[in-house]
């Protein structure tokens, strides 16, 4: 078995160099037409069409979401009664405005495209095998802003998957780099106009009360745990100086190591949003994002595999990086799955100008390939090594339990009062 293992991963690997052109053209097509959250509509398109064209996929286009598919393989193979290995991968294609694709989205998309082919190719090159496999590939929008994969799961996409699997450019190559919770909120104060000089006395300064609110999160970050973040912006604050601000709103990421600490933070900020409005005497609006995210839940069986066969295809991997948030920590939660990152050619920082430049660059298309190399033989491991994939879920369950047990102990702290 180790024999016909290691065949079927060398057929990944030659199948995925087989297809570079077109995979290649896949991810600049992206790359070339940005596109913001849930306004993916060509990346979409170019990707069903994609599918479409490759044989034996059954293609799902707008599956649940405008701008979200669904390519499905099989189940394929093995002996009758068996039950199948269901494996997916998942690609994002959402850009950030004026930047494009600064995160390198695009290179997501065409990883997650390359590994389902090149695993589709090997299985299909090989003599029967034991059990049936299943391979989905969900396309999952607006990673950026909204979170897609929150939708989708709330739409029973990952339901029937045993296992899924995506990787995100970075700097470095790493099998998991810390993700937190985070959940965003617009802030709006209304007050109402005067003539700044002749009578101030008559307006209700809005943009005052932006400030203030601004003043004390600044504040409040100095009884905040070291790994919780709150950052903001203020997107509208006047239009005249001689014109009290009738109208000012501010947009917030609130963000803590996991995600039952959510409502803790949430209620903190909401403090310092509406002791703004109180002392201006303007009104307030607080709309909180449809979804937050939660932080990753790891598998380290999946990363320890996933990282073996990354060192197989040369990639040295660090620990070190990152603290943002992914809706992929979301689906960590309901499917055993691994969210590695990739170096891609550039030292360039991701969400920057140079980032965008390196993700549509050609040097990032063998690192992007190698990549779903080792994504797909991962796949390989859960499918063919015996135990594997029992192990998997054994330490999901595990984990599930621990977090179980933390939400429980949260209660009892916080006198139930948020209910995360
Ligand atoms: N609702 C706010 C989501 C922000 C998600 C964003 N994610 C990343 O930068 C990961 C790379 N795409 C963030 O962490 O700010």
């Amino acid at each position: 078995m180790a024999e016909k293992l290691q065949a079927l991963k060398q057929q990944v690997c030659s199948s995925i160099d087989e297809a570079k052109d077109k995979l290649h053209r896949l991810g600049d097509a992206i790359w070339r037409l940005p596109e913001l959250a849930y306004e993916e509509r060509q990346a979409h398109d170019t990707l069903v069409r994609f599918f479409t064209q490759e044989k034996g996929w059954t293609v799902e286009a707008h599956y649940k979401l405008e701008t979200a598919f669904r390519a499905t393989w099989g189940p394929v193979g093995g002996a009758d009664g068996e039950s199948v290995v269901h494996v997916g991968f998942l690609c994002e294609y959402d850009a950030l405005p004026a930047i494009g694709h600064a995160c390198g989205h695009n290179l997501i998309a065409e990883s997650g495209a390359a590994a389902a082919v090149g695993l589709k190719a090997a299985l299909e090159s090989g003599e029967a095998w034991p059990v049936p496999v299943k391979v989905t590939v969900l396309g999952t929008p607006a990673e950026e802003d909204g979170g897609g994969k929150v939708d989708l799961l709330r739409e029973g996409a990952f339901e029937d998957l045993d296992v899924v699997f995506m990787a995100h450019p970075t700097q470095k190559n790493a099998t998991y780099l810390p993700a937190v919770a985070v959940h965003s909120v617009l802030v709006k104060y209304r007050g109402r106009t005067a003539h700044a000089s002749a009578y101030p006395w008559e307006g209700v300064n809005a943009l005052d009360a932006a400030v203030m609110a601004y003043s004390n999160i600044s504040v409040l970050r100095q009884q905040l745990r070291p790994e919780w973040r709150i950052h903001g912006i203020i997107k509208h604050g006047g239009v005249k100086p001689n014109i009290i601000p009738d109208y000012s709103e501010l947009e917030y990421y609130l963000r803590t190591s996991s995600h039952l600490d959510l409502p803790n933070i949430r209620a903190k900020a909401e403090a310092c949003f509406r002791a703004a409005a109180m002392a201006t005497g303007c009104e307030v609006e607080l709309l909180f994002q449809k979804n937050e995210f939660y932080e990753v839940l790891r598998n380290r069986t999946l990363e320890d595999l996933y990282e073996e066969n990354g060192k197989a295809l040369g990639m040295k991997f660090t620990t070190e990086g990152f603290s943002g948030s992914t809706d992929f920590g979301n689906v960590s939660h309901a499917v055993p799955g691994i969210h590695p990152y990739f170096y891609i050619g550039s030292e360039a920082l991701n969400h920057t100008a140079e980032y965008t430049a390196a993700s549509g660059a050609d040097e990032a298309q063998l690192y992007t390939r190698r990549t779903a190399k080792a994504l797909a033989m991962t796949a390989l491991d859960v499918i063919f090594s015996p135990g594997v994939l029992d192990k998997v879920k054994q330490e999901f369950r595990e984990a599930k339990r621990r977090e179980e047990r933390n939400c429980k102990s949260r209660n009892i702290e916080n006198g139930d009062q948020h209910q995360p």
